[in-house]
């Protein structure tokens, strides 16, 4: 399957967005049929080192048996011991140029949420984009100010052979318009850990 395919309904979550057991919202995610999976176990309450690990390892095992795309947000030590598919950045975080030599057959994902951004960044050499914030979110402290799915159109125009999802405050009520301009996924966090019953809000997205 092609990874803008692979990339339809992607879940973003860490223990932090969780109010029950991680793997649990997981499971429910992938009956509901998420097609990609970003483990971010990062901010406030969220676990570390052996913890983070462990954790991590049940989340990947889950994603392989059912064959859900697993990438790591961030963290690139964390890819070779959780054998991630990939990993995703952000444009203060390990730059690309290092991450591709590093990991020359994993997806690796850059964040692009401006013009300037984008003409600054290696996207020859990234596999996927995510763009945002389309909307408004709290679950990103340093989230920037919401751009709108008018980014998602000029992502395409600029670059249309690229993979290209949206992020923040994607909800069931509006990831149609993300999708209908042209993305080839919608990523959330929110919308489904917090969903009370998690495999109906996957299917409605
Ligand atoms: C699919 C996707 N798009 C954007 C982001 C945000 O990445 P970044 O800007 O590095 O912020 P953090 O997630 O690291 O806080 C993402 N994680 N996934
Ligand atoms: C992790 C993340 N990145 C963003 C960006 O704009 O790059 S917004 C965001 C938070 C997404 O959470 P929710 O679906 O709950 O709004
Ligand atoms: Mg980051």
């Amino acid at each position: 399957m092609e990874l803008s395919q692979r990339l339809r309904k992607y879940l973003i979550m860490g223990s932090q967005n969780c109010e029950r057991d991680p793997a649990d919202i997981l499971k429910e995610a992938i009956e509901g049929g998420i097609t990609a999976f970003q483990f971010r176990e990062k901010g406030p309450g969220s676990l570390q080192g052996e913890e983070k690990l462990a954790l991590g390892k049940r989340l990947r095992e889950l994603c392989r048996t059912h064959d859900v795309l697993f990438i790591v947000n961030d963290d690139s030590v964390l890819v070779d011991p959780l054998e991630a598919d990939g990993i995703h950045v952000g444009q203060d975080d390990v730059d690309v140029q290092e991450l591709r030599s590093l990991f020359p057959k994993k997806i690796i994902g850059l964040s692009i949420s401006n013009e300037e951004e984008l003409k600054g960044s290696a996207v020859d050499v990234v596999d996927y984009l995510g763009a945002g914030p389309m909307f408004a979110t709290s679950t990103k402290v340093d989230a920037k100010e919401p751009v709108g799915v008018e980014w998602i159109k000029r992502v395409k125009f600029l670059y249309p052979g690229i993979p290209l999802v949206g992020i923040g405050g994607i909800t069931v009520g509006n990831a149609r318009e993300v999708m209908e301009v042209g993305a080839d996924g919608v990523s959330a966090i929110t919308a489904i850990t917090a969903a009370k019953d998690v495999v109906r809000a996957v299917k409605l997205l």
